[in-house]
């Protein structure tokens, strides 16, 4: 039975569910080095922000085939690490959408209204009404930072409260932010502009620190900064010197730099509101999100693809499913052009005809590569580290197109250029989904493909196929089907058989003895 680890407080339905295919251990709070010591025996992870995946980890898990991360960013995990090993990383993109949009507000609101500091003088035994004068959001402007998921939820709440909105994220139409009632603006207006700057943008090089001393320098002296995304996007020294120095007017941190938070500045001050990573922390978010991610561990687990993978680009459940007989064809024409070039591949050009030309070929040209590094490293290549294994190993893949051919309802022609030289195929799917390969090396044929194969190139001449059969029949070996492909007559031919047992040792040399026969290659599919 597999084994899933549970490293992180998970909501007891994502477990009930995992149990339906494993036997999960729940061992939360662990230390890196005791990660590292016990995850060879495990087959999934699952976890929320409170573990660090580290490459490390990830090298030791050797079983591992899945690491689920039950809420959206996946920044605690060696994502690079785990796609290098072939492992998938699945997140939850919109179980707390919700959760995290609604505790940036309710810091917003916080902020305006001083809760949480009138909520302790209370406690304090004060009735301090004067001193806890607030401020309305209503006509104030929200400079939203990143209008994704959270952000956009977040935009339409404030709006409905009576807010102006502005929007900064390059990566999202004015369209979209038009329908949201976003006016779309560079960082430095809205900074100038903004009342509430709230942050909703992932932690990446080009975000890290954009909240920085500059930025403080640009804002109004009564803005109000919110960051219930990532840590780290803030520059925390100069927040404290911004909110010390009167540069704005208060600030709510949900999220930082280092977590748990240690020393820290951002303490001394009462118009800084801290809480420790709640945004997710919902009943209605934990279920969400367990149920979501225990689901995809489940269904990896049984062999069957994730919905929201992280690291198989472009191929999720929907495009697998539709897909799924083309990448069958790929992978088994990659196989097949793999083995006949033999040795060190250099390019392998993949090229969709047809029909085909005119679909998604990311997903074929990912199953190509998987099919062609599949002799060199069996069940250790998948969909997810084709790519970067082909690119380390230096072989270049080249996409084409040509939709002018009309052969079958469209072909995918293969060609890998080898230290050993250049081999071609080309394969169809016929109507009942079957797959044949209808051309080696330029030479037309019409064979399904089988476990073993033999494929020769000859001089078209009387005798050579009965020579070829005696010798496989002295040596035992069952002829399944053989097909001959020609361009001319008595000129150059490949024969293709299918072969109902593999061929013994020595075999192959002895063909290529056989008069007339210039090339033999066996194959195993
Ligand atoms: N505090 C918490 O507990 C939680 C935090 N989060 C965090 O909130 C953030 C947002 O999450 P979602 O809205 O679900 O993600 P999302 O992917 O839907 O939205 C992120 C948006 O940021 C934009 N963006 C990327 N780079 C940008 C840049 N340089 N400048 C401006 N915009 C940029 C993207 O175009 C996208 O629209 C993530 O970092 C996520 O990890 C999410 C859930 C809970
Ligand atoms: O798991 C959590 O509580 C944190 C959620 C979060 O930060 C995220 O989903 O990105």
């Amino acid at each position: 039975m597999a084994k899933v680890l549970v490293s992180d407080p998970i909501d007891q339905v994502g477990i009930d569910i995992l149990s339906q295919v494993a036997q999960v251990d729940v061992k939360t709070g662990l230390p890196p080095e005791e990660l590292v010591k016990i995850i060879p025996e495990y087959d999934a992870m699952m976890l929320r922000s409170g573990t660090r995946v580290t490459k490390e980890i990830i090298v030791a898990g050797t079983q591992l085939k899945i690491i689920g991360r039950a809420g959206v960013g996946v920044d605690n995990i060696d994502v690079p690490a785990a796609t290098r090993q072939g492992i998938v990383v699945v997140n939850s993109p919109e179980g707390n959408t919700i959760a995290a949009a609604e505790h940036a507000l309710a810091m917003m609101l916080s902020l305006s209204r001083h809760i949480p500091e009138a909520n302790q003088s209370v406690k304090n035994n004060k009735w301090e009404r004067k001193r806890f004068i607030g401020a309305e959001v209503y006509k104030k402007t929200l400079g939203v930072v990143g209008l994704g998921k959270i952000g956009s939820h977040v935009a339409n709440v404030a709006k409905s409260m009576g807010m102006k909105l502005l929007a900064y994220d390059p990566f999202i139409s004015k369209e979209r932010a038009d329908q949201l009632g976003c006016t779309l603006v560079d960082l430095d207006l809205l900074f100038a502009e903004s009342d509430y700057i709230t942050l909703h943008i992932p932690k990446t090089p080009e975000t890290t620190h954009v909240i920085n001393k500059e930025a403080f320098s640009k804002m109004k002296p009564t803005a109000r900064l919110i960051n219930c995304a990532r840590g780290g996007t803030i520059d925390e020294d100069a927040l404290a010197e911004a909110i010390a120095e009167g540069k704005i007017a208060g600030a709510a941190l949900d999220v930082f730099e280092e977590e748990p938070l240690g020393e820290s500045k951002l303490r001394d001050y009462e118009n800084i509101i801290l809480t420790p990573h709640l945004g997710a922390s919902t009943a209605e978010a934990q279920v969400n999100v367990a149920v979501d991610v225990a689901e995809q561990i489940r269904d990896v687990l049984l062999g069957l693809p994730a919905r929201s993978a992280v690291n198989i680009p472009g191929l999720t459940p929907d495009v697998m499913e539709k897909m799924r007989p083309y990448l069958q064809l790929a992978e088994t024409l990659g196989n097949l052009v793999g083995q006949l070039a033999g040795g060190r591949i250099e390019r392998l050009t993949v090229r969709l005809q047809g029909e085909l030309a005119s679909i998604k070929g990311q997903p074929i040209v990912v199953a190509s590569i998987k099919g062609l590094l599949s002799q060199a490293l069996r069940e250790r290549v998948n969909y997810v580290n084709a790519a970067i294994e082909a690119k380390e190993r230096g072989v270049r893949i080249i996409e084409t197109r040509d939709a002018s051919l009309r052969d079958y309802s469209g072909s995918l022609h293969l060609s890998a250029q080898g230290s050993l030289g250049e081999h071609s195929v080309t394969g169809a799917l016929l109507s009942d989904g079957e797959i044949r390969i209808t051309d080696v090396d330029g030479f037309p044929i019409n064979v399904p493909p089988s476990n073993y194969m033999l494929f020769t190139v000859h001089r078209d001449m009387p005798g050579i196929i009965g020579k070829i059969g005696s010798l496989l029949g002295s040596f035992n070996v069952n002829i399944a089907s053989m097909q001959v492909g020609r361009k001319i007559v008595r000129g150059d031919a490949v024969m293709a058989l299918s072969l109902d047992d593999p061929l013994p040792e020595g075999l192959l040399t002895e063909i290529t003895k056989v008069s007339g026969i210039r090339d033999a290659y066996t194959v195993k599919l």
